[in-house]
């Protein structure tokens, strides 16, 4: 059966298919601890994450029953550099993580803090000689063939630049249902001005096949959305009849790694 997030076949079952997921020592996502003999040390080399994305104006808007994820047509030409990263990655999807209540949700943790849900933007590396897609970065065992900016999602004022998408969710309510985007879709208007605080580790995909090979920034502010947003994911399907609730991972061990922050 194709895993998921139930008791059948969430986390707990994933290492039957994925060994990484209880043999690897870069697994994600991790609880970013910020005090203490672990926590994460400030490091004043890093500088602010530069994104550069035009607004989409093809894209496909899917519930693959795990999750709902945005994915531009290949011609995008979304990019990402600056921050811990030395070379430019190309977007790739974004999607996110939910709970079925404000108080869980998010997959990367903060001194065991959980928020309701967190956005991931992921981009593959676009100037190695290794690989030309993100499927084959995915496959090609470089620490670093793949970098996701991760977004806590907090409960507040109404976010109209992620109204698009949320209102689109009841669109795609049952599994394996999706949806030409209508229009265009601007991504660098949901995200925060300053890119310049975050948590940088080295870590792996929170989903089946776990590869370990993700440079993780996870940015400290959260980015707010209204109770009526956060009800919209609620409502999407897994494709066993059931709304998904609670497609997050639970932190992996830290093992040998070490957390940078862009903050002190
Ligand atoms: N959740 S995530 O961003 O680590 C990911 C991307 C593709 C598969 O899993
Ligand atoms: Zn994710």
């Amino acid at each position: 059966a194709p895993w998921g997030y139930s008791k059948e076949n969430g986390p707990a079952t994933w290492h039957k298919d994925c060994p990484i997921a209880n043999t690897g020592v870069r697994q994600s996502p991790i609880d970013l601890i910020t005090t203490g003999q672990t926590c994460a040390k400030y490091d004043s080399n890093l500088k602010p994450v530069i994104v550069s994305y035009p607004a989409f104006s093809e894209a496909t808007f899917l519930n693959n029953g795990h999750s709902v994820q945005f994915q531009p047509s290949a011609g995008n030409l979304s990019e990402l550099s600056g921050g811990p990263l030395t070379k430019k990655y190309k977007f790739e999807q974004f999607h996110f993580h939910w709970g079925n209540n404000d108080s869980e949700g998010s997959e990367h943790r903060v001194n065991g803090k959980m928020y309701p849900a967190e956005l991931h933007l992921v981009h593959w590396n676009s100037e190695s000689p290794n690989f030309s897609s993100f499927q084959e970065a995915v496959g090609s065992n470089d620490p670093h063939a793949l970098c996701v900016l991760g977004f806590f999602l907090k409960v507040g004022a109404e976010n109209a630049s992620l109204k698009p998408i949320t209102d689109l969710l009841s669109k795609v309510k049952n599994a394996g249902s999706s949806v030409s985007f209508p229009g265009k879709f601007d991504l660098k208007a949901v995200l925060p001005e300053t890119l310049t605080d975050y948590y940088t580790y080295d870590g792996s995909l929170t989903t089946p096949p776990l590869a370990e090979c993700v440079k993780w920034i996870v940015f400290k502010e959260p980015i707010e959305v209204s109770t009526a947003q956060m009800e919209a994911f609620r409502a999407v399907d897994d494709g066993h009849g059931k709304p998904i609730t609670g497609n997050y991972r639970p932190p992996c061990p830290l093992h040998t790694r070490t957390v940078a922050a862009s903050f002190k």
